[in-house]
């Protein structure tokens, strides 16, 4: 299997005035291309540092890491970013909003135009491309901040807890888009979240990390069965039960 994503023995120590943190130490996982990674653990165990880390943001103390065979050293279009706020601009229509990302690299061609607007209408927005984002719900616009993602054509999606600041049913709605439209365009993904079932539900393998320092714990393969399922339907089978048991044991039953 093609690997799409290496993470190197990263240690991550931030330095302030006061204090140094050793906020991760010694990670080490690779993803296969096509793979939905989730990154599962308590409050602080450094899941958004791994994620700036291998977005490019912030230079690790220790460790490399490589998206599609390079040294990631910067910010690059290879890596796409999602988060829980949308950032859109107010004062920009849904159609440019989502064009942003390709704005910004420089690489607005009229293709790549065309390539934002089919996206817009596989997401159902294509009706609201002169809207603005106020006149959106959230979930809507979550969907629009996917199309910007989505239009640099990244190698490996990142979402750092995408789906938190919504609705329960719109969040189950927009799980179930964000693998189906993920499977259908073969993308790498690793998302951060604090919800077992959503874990669970999205992905092809979990790994669950320990806080102070941040370290692997274990990580856990998602049954066939789960894995071939929407995110829907995935919650109704009986091993999903089984296994949110095992893993919500594994925190001794407190939060994520
Ligand atoms: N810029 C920073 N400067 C100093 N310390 C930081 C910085 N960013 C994170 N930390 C520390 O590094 C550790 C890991 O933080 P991080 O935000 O990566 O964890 P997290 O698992 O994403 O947390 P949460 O689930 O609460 O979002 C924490 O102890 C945090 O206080």
């Amino acid at each position: 299997m093609e690997t799409a994503v290496t993470v190197k023995d990263v240690t991550q120590v931030y330095v302030t005035e006061e204090r140094a943190t050793l906020a991760v130490q010694g990670i080490d996982f690779a993803i296969a291309r096509g793979e939905f990674v989730s990154l599962i653990g308590p409050s602080g165990c450094g899941k958004t540092t791994l994620l700036s880390i291998i977005a490019g943001l912030i230079r690790p103390t220790a460790g490399t890491v490589t998206v599609a065979g390079k040294i990631v050293n910067g910010p690059s279009t290879r890596v796409g970013y999602m988060l829980q706020q949308d950032y859109l601009f107010p004062w920009r229509t849904i159609e440019d909003n989502a064009c942003m990302g390709l704005e910004i690299s420089g690489d607005l061609t009229k293709e790549k135009k065309q390539g934002v607007l089919h996206l817009l209408e596989e997401m159902g927005l294509l009706g609201f491309k002169d809207y603005y984002p106020s006149q959106l719900s959230g979930g809507m616009r979550q969907r629009v901040a996917l199309v910007r993602t989505l239009a640099t054509e990244p190698e490996l999606l990142l979402l750092d807890e995408p789906f938190s600041a919504l609705d329960y049913q719109t969040k189950l709605q927009l799980e179930d888009l964000v693998v189906e439209t993920l499977q259908a365009k073969q993308k790498t993904a690793l998302l951060v979240t604090h919800d077992i079932s959503e874990a669970i539900a999205m992905s092809d393998r979990i790994i669950v990390l320990d806080p102070n320092p941040g370290r692997i714990r274990e990580e856990f393969l998602i049954p066939e069965e789960i894995r071939k399922s929407v995110p829907f339907e995935a919650r109704e089978l009986p091993g999903f039960h089984a296994l949110f048991r095992m893993i919500w044991q594994e925190f001794g039953g407190h939060e994520a």
